[in-house]
């Protein structure tokens, strides 16, 4: 079926996101923040709805999605909660623009 087709070309844009290639940029974003490994607090006070690309490639497995929207979605909140948390100038925020970049790239071949 359809659906199973754009699942595996979601699951290749996580792959993708993920690679070593963006290794300098991409690292904040492949695992759960942790706070306090991160020295980063009041995280939890502004990030309701923590996302990252490996909670996404664990969901894509699991079939937690039933629509490409709702995988979008999710990637996009990686990003809304990078520029919430990170503003504008600082360097956490340019690599979540950078992986943005390649993100928009990707979804919209
Ligand atoms: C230049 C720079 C400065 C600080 C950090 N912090 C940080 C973050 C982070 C993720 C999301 C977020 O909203 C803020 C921070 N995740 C990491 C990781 C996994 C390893 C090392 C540092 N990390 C990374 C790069």
């Amino acid at each position: 079926k359809k659906l199973k087709q754009v699942m595996k070309f979601c699951q290749s844009i996580v792959k993708e996101l993920s690679s070593k290639k963006y290794s300098s940029f991409n690292y904040p974003f492949l695992v759960p923040v942790d706070p306090v490994e991160q020295n980063i607090p009041t995280y939890f006070d502004y990030i309701k709805e923590p996302m990252d690309l490996s909670t996404i490639s664990k969901k894509l497995i699991n079939w937690e999605y039933k629509t490409p929207e709702e995988v979008e979605y999710d990637i996009n909140l990686i990003f809304k909660n990078c520029y919430i948390f990170n503003p504008e100038g600082t360097i956490v925020n340019m690599m979540g623009h950078r992986l943005q970049d390649i993100f928009n790239t990707k979804w919209a071949e």
